[in-house]
């Protein structure tokens, strides 16, 4: 069995982290475009939101070459935070046909209104360049500085939102209406990052994830590439007679419907029997070299998703396909895949955490951290001096890249073909960039002191330098961790009170989980230096220290 990877959320995701952006947008709606905006799931009453659920089945079922298998149904998920999401109302079977979505019911260029009104919008639009990209698990330098993103869309994504703008601003007439009210249209229906104010982001402490947002390079981004295009073609974007809106209120509505694209979209793959993807051994498809078009799928978006999943979506040369992997039981619900995503991510792009995806959970650490653990682990000046001429050899060597920083992240392999994991992640090694820049700074400075003193070398160098390199790793561990403002038994302790906010709940899961893996990579290096420790004496191994925070 083939499975696109992260059943195409992949792809949004990926994209998206380059968007990776959206201001801190305040709820500004202007009244005047009230009508077309989706009413707030959040404040609806339950017949409102049962009714907007009704209509949009009732709409998606009426469409040509749609199926809707009867054992499902929408539910109302508010109660824990899910929005709507879709149940089993009997037995599902593996590998059972759930719901077809026929590609003339997406919304994308292919079925676009606006792109046969003005065509030459989607052919003018070039890709942009991916000059940095804030990518979930790549390594960046980044010493809890919280320097920004930058954000460069390609054209799928810039397409999407012209395509987006234009049906909500023609809301009541699109052919999409009921779909359109089902899903969420103003910042206050997202709990991703960019819409989370100074103090509830100071919630996730020494986290990159602030950093990642690039409010400031999206706003430029809307400004420079979507706003001339809407103002320059007012008369096909607005319906007749409407009043225009501001490039404030412009600004905002880019915002809420990126945020839209990056959580609901779907890239839509060409049949995946006929594309060239690199299926692994598992039989995911890791990648795509040129993903097509960007699309908004009705139903597929309305399944939730975790790390493990019972739902994979397909696409075939007419329709898209969203079968069961395995038996789904009555009351149970139907949820798809984002992809290997830490904590911190899902909750960027998507604007929820899940304990599931803790596995996946990721800890930068900057070089600037390594040099201050490096340095401060000697205690004479002259060697102190050393280390900056051995550090900055080391910064030189372009093989060594280690400006980029490091990810510390356990091994985990990716769910089998039923979406569940056979095996446990664990934190096994430190990145193998990390252990050869701290090998090889101390590996020299061991050079140095054996020529100094000829007479104390044991013959044991090797062990004496892995036991090196493990002391000042285990101590990297707990500098960075002393980079978090509380502790995780402190943080444990307020998630289990279940007082905290939503919000707050969500920041408590991303840096209860950075300071877990922080503990165990602390804990394998404590536990692989126990075997050098009986054999190697006379080093500067600090004790170990106990650091109470509150
Ligand atoms: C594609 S939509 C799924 C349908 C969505 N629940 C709705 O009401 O429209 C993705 C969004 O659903 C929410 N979501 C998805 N999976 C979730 C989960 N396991 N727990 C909580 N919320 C989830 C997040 O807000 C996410 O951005």
């Amino acid at each position: 069995m083939t499975f696109k990877f992260s059943l195409s959320k992949h792809y949004t995701a990926l994209v998206y982290s380059w968007l990776a952006a959206y201001g801190d947008v305040e709820e500004e709606f202007s009244e005047q475009f009230g009508e077309h905006i989706a009413p707030q799931t959040g404040k609806m009453s339950s017949a409102e939101f049962e009714n907007v659920s009704a209509n949009f089945l009732k709409w998606f079922t009426s469409q040509p070459g749609t199926t809707f298998n009867p054992a499902l149904k929408i539910v109302d998920l508010r109660d824990r935070n899910a929005g709507r999401g879709i149940i089993a109302t009997a037995d599902i079977p593996p590998e059972t046909e759930l719901f077809t979505i026929p590609r003339s019911a997406i919304i994308s260029v292919e079925t676009s209104e606006l792109a046969q009104r003005l065509p030459e919008l989607f052919e003018e639009l070039p890709d942009a360049e991916t000059s940095d990209t804030t990518q979930g698990n790549g390594n960046r330098n980044n010493d809890n500085d919280h320097d920004e993103a930058t954000v460069d869309l390609p054209a799928s994504w810039l397409n999407l939102i012209l395509i987006l703008l234009y049906e909500t601003f023609h809301h009541s007439t699109s052919r999409w209406a009921p779909y359109l009210s089902a899903i969420p249209s103003t910042p206050s229906q997202f709990d991703t990052l960019m819409f989370w104010t100074q103090n509830e982001l100071a919630e996730l402490q020494a986290s990159v994830m602030p950093s990642k947002i690039g409010k400031d390079s999206a706003n430029k981004m809307f400004r420079e590439r979507i706003i001339p295009v809407v103002k320059k073609h007012a008369d096909i974007f607005y319906p007749f007679n409407a009043s225009q809106l501001s490039d404030e209120e412009l600004l905002q509505r880019c915002h809420a419907i990126g945020s839209l694209i990056m959580s609901y979209a779907f890239d839509l793959q060409p049949d995946e029997d006929e594309d060239a993807a690199d299926e692994n051994e598992d039989g995911w498809v890791e990648d795509q070299s040129k993903p097509s078009t960007m699309g908004m799928v009705p139903m597929a978006d309305m399944l939730n998703a975790d790390a493990e999943f019972n739902a994979h979506l397909s696409h075939g040369d007419d329709a898209l396909t969203m079968t069961s992997l395995r038996e789904i039981k009555t009351g149970e619900e139907v949820l798809n895949y984002y992809g290997p995503l830490p904590n911190g991510e899902l909750l960027r792009r998507y604007g929820y955490t899940s304990i599931k995806h803790a596995r996946y959970d990721v800890v930068e650490i900057s070089w600037n951290l390594v040099k201050q653990v490096l340095e401060n682990g000697e205690r004479e000046d002259s060697k102190r001096n050393q280390v900056q001429q051995l550090i900055a050899k080391v910064e030189q060597d372009e093989d060594m890249d280690v400006q980029e920083g490091f990810l510390l992240e356990r091994e985990t392999e990716g769910p089998n073909d039923q979406g569940l994991y056979d095996q446990m992640a664990q934190f096994v090694k430190f990145p193998d960039e990390l252990v050869e820049a701290v090998t090889s700074i101390v590996s020299e400075l061991l050079e140095q002191e054996s020529q100094a003193r000829p007479s104390r070398n044991t013959g044991d160098e090797k062990k004496q330098l892995k036991r090196r390199v493990l002391v000042t790793l285990r101590e990297i561990t707990r500098k960075r961790l002393d980079q978090y403002a509380t502790s995780r038994e402190h943080d444990e302790e307020i998630l289990r009170r279940d007082q905290a906010s939503r919000r707050l709940k969500h920041a408590l899961v991303v840096r209860i989980g950075e300071k877990q893996l922080l503990k165990e990579a602390g804990d394998w290096a404590e536990r692989t230096l126990a075997k050098y420790r009986e054999d190697v004496t006379g080093s500067n191994d600090p004790p170990p220290r106990k650091k109470q925070k509150r």
